[in-house]
């Protein structure tokens, strides 16, 4: 099945088009790693792709379920925003309990995995403390953990590893290689080029809400004209060459791989 299908998703703020024309078809259990430039676009997406922003135009499909019937698509999405609302007067372990008590999860099956997430992320130690004491890093973990307490079809994940020590974001970057053999699909926001070049089956980078390039990451940089051999390409000439204002650079850029313009 096909994880998220969006066609000719756009979404308009008056004079300015955040999200133009998209057309992404993410396939189920894969890592798809979601690139752009600043104000490219990719938060609107991933926010209409929950269902918290209406498309201005265009439709989208999650799960199998269309964006506009909220009710079944949070059942079935999880979402990590780059700024996580969290309850800060809450411990992390009331806030998680909330989180799955909003989500009318079982007790006993969702306490035990707050536990095992917790454990897994180095937070049990610190899980009855309340949030407000937390640094950014704790804060991001438990709202990870909030993220996939539902054991999401799709999750959504904005700059993951922000604020996290070296052992941290490694162990949140082994688990969504683990979500995805197991059958999870990562939609991957991240300016971290590196995370995404060694844990993506897919990229697709977005430049001023459009779709410039997509493709598994060697293709990509395969298909690059970095001046370089091949083996020293990165994904971030890739990045750098198809988000160039440059329109000779525009010529010359990322055929093949799916070179979407
Ligand atoms: N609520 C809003 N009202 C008006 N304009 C908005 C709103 N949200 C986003 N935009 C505009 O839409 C465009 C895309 O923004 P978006 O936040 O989706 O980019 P982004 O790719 O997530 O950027 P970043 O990498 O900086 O997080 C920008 O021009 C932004 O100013």
């Amino acid at each position: 099945m096909t994880a998220i299908e969006t066609t000719g998703l756009t979404k308009r703020y008056g004079a300015t088009t955040a999200v133009a024309d998209l057309d992404l078809r993410v396939p189920e259990g894969v890592v798809y790693g979601f690139l752009g430039p600043n104000g490219a676009g990719k938060t609107t997406t991933m926010r209409m792709l929950t269902s918290l922003t209406r498309p201005s135009s265009g439709s989208a499909r999650v799960a199998g379920v269309p964006t506009d019937d909220r009710e079944h698509l949070i059942e079935r999405v999880g979402y990590l925003p780059e700024e996580p609302p969290l309850y800060t007067e809450l411990t992390a372990r009331e806030q998680l309990t909330y989180a799955a008590g909003l989500r009318d999860l079982p007790e006993e099956a969702t306490s035990q995995r707050v536990e095992e997430l917790l454990d897994r992320l180095d937070l049990s130690g610190d899980a009855d403390r309340r949030i407000d004491a937390y640094s950014k890093g704790m804060r991001q973990k438990t709202a990870f953990v909030q993220s996939l307490l539902h054991d999401p079809d799709v999750l959504f994940l904005d700059e993951p590893t922000s604020g996290l020590d070296p052992r941290a974001a490694r162990t949140i970057r082994k688990m969504i290689d683990d979500l995805a053999d197991e059958g999870t699909t990562v939609f991957l926001s991240t300016h971290i080029l590196p995370v995404v070049d060694e844990h993506a089956d897919t990229v697709g980078v977005l430049y001023d809400g459009r779709l410039v390039a997509e493709g598994p990451p060697g293709d990509l940089k395969r298909q690059a004209d970095a001046g370089e051999s091949t083996d020293e390409r990165t994904l971030e000439d890739v990045f750098l060459e198809v988000t160039s204002e440059d329109p000779a650079a525009d010529e010359a850029t990322v055929e093949g791989a799916t070179d979407v313009r």
